[in-house]
């Protein structure tokens, strides 16, 4: 078995609400190992979207503990946390989030010289991830004038800018027409297997989910792994 990119063990996060404690997760467990697609499928409100924030790191658990990469974050403070996201972690959202004045390739030199990569090897990296996602070409092309799949497609090569070793998404491919989103999900495919990263992917599409490697429904703040046939 590969390496665990992400551990949750006994994840719990409550909020507060009119007064009252809302308990969205209550004890949530799951590991994705390197070169594996993890779906995470549930209604609307299940809580997937809280517990991929706490997987990024962008929110911290009221319990439980979240390893990247087998470093446990639990203790880190805030600063620790952040350098620990933008080096381990990428992010893929239902809508792309490009920077609409800067090029395909700039919006993925960025957040690599965020990181403190030299801006010539910051360039080097984003050619050959766009070169890797079939966007060569559109380098210079701002957001505007590339199609929403290439969009994507742009947004999964910055994710990965940083040789993250986990990738969380929300709904890749939940703004695009069928087609589309089946390009970019065998792309996402081949690139997840090809850089031993573990994905994380909410989705609301089951058939998609099916074509994981494993699939979690969220169901009363639990993770429960659908048996696959
Ligand atoms: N910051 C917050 N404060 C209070 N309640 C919150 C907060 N964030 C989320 N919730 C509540 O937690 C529950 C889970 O929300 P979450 O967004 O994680 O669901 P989801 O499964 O991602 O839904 P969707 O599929 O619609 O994106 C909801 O009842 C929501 O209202």
């Amino acid at each position: 078995m590969s390496e665990p990119m992400l551990e949750l063990s006994g994840i719990v996060r409550t909020f507060e609400q009119a007064g009252t404690e809302l308990q969205v997760l209550r004890g949530a467990e799951l590991t994705v190992h390197a070169g594996e697609l993890v779906a995470l499928v549930g209604p609307s409100g299940a809580g997937k979207s809280t517990l991929l924030h706490i997987a990024g790191l962008l929110e911290r658990p009221t319990a439980g503990t979240v390893r990247i990469a087998g470093t446990d974050v639990s203790a880190l403070d805030d600063g620790k946390r952040t350098e620990v996201r933008r080096r381990s972690v990428g992010f893929v959202y239902q809508f792309h989030h490009l920077l609409p004045e800067f090029s395909a390739l700039e919006n993925i030199v960025l957040p690599q010289m965020i990181n403190g990569v030299p801006k010539r090897t910051a360039r080097e990296r984003a050619l050959e991830l766009l070169r890797m996602v079939g966007l060569e070409p559109r380098a210079g092309h701002r957001p505007a004038r590339l199609s929403g799949g290439e969009q994507q497609r742009v947004a999964i090569a910055r994710a990965l800018a940083n040789g993250p070793g986990l990738l969380i998404a929300d709904e890749p491919t939940g703004n695009l027409d069928p087609h589309t989103a089946e390009g970019v999900f065998a792309m996402l495919t081949s690139i997840v297997r090809q850089a031993r990263v573990g994905a994380l992917i909410a989705t609301h599409n089951l058939e998609l989910a099916n074509r994981m490697d494993r699939v979690f429904e969220m169901s009363d703040g639990l993770l429960v792994e659908h048996a696959r046939v």
